[in-house]
């Protein structure tokens, strides 16, 4: 049966990458992605956006929405202090597979805890089945449909307190209008927009940030 690219992505990354070396697996996954075949890894561009806010916030507690092949993962968790985790939600099997054998193979797997289903059913076992108190920060970087019923649930799920960050990808391109109107007027978050591109491409995108004010 005829490989998938994600499957090429992972075989690209063992084959080139440095086992336990976060850096040089997300080089890898970025020089397959923008030489070989596109595929919506959060890159290097914005992800440089991602490093400076998870470096900023020092957060203990994050949360992922969207895994793909694992390369924010990677991105975050590398960047995470002692004790500190991520747990990351993927919807699709295959991804959270593919995405399981690169965190390791970046060496970060203990920080990181993929945790496979749909959003709506995991965000509300965060608090007892994931002994999660707060989300100090989450990045979103799911369907885009989902930004903002999800945002909602967290609240709903009091996940969220005084300072918590949220950074979401793609407000231009695929685009989140619903979640950026419902954001920007929402009085409970400080928004900022981040202009950049689209992950290996010549073309606008933008990830905005949301600091919740309690
Ligand atoms: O759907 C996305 N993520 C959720 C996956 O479960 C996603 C899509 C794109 C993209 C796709 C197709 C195109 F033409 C342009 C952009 C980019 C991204 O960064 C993304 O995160
Ligand atoms: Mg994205």
């Amino acid at each position: 049966m005829n490989q998938s690219k994600e499957q090429r992505i992972l075989n690209f990354v063992l084959q080139n990458a440095v086992r336990g070396d976060p850096r040089s697996v997300m080089d890898t996954i970025d020089k397959y992605c923008s030489q070989k075949e596109w595929a919506m890894n959060v890159g290097d561009e914005k992800g440089l956006i991602l490093d400076k806010t998870v470096e900023e916030l020092q957060p203990s507690v994050v949360l992922e929405l969207g895994t793909y092949c694992g390369y924010s993962a990677v991105r975050i968790a590398r960047l995470l202090k002692a004790g500190a985790r991520l747990l990351t939600v993927e919807f699709n099997p295959e991804f959270a597979a593919i995405a399981k054998q690169i965190i390791e193979f970046a060496g970060v797997q203990d920080k990181v805890k993929i945790l496979e289903g749909p959003s709506e059913e995991i965000i509300p076992q965060l608090k007892k089945k994931y002994e999660v108190d707060t989300l100090d920060f989450v990045f979103l970087d799911h369907w885009k449909d989902r930004y903002t019923p999800d945002t909602i649930l967290i609240q709903e799920c009091n996940l969220l307190r005084k300072g918590s960050v949220l950074l979401a990808d793609n407000i231009i391109v695929p685009g989140a209008p619903e979640f950026l109107k419902y954001i920007r007027n929402n009085p409970r978050f400080q928004c900022t927009n981040y202009p950049s591109h689209l992950e290996y491409m010549k073309v606008e995108d933008a990830m905005e940030k949301a600091v919740f004010l309690g």
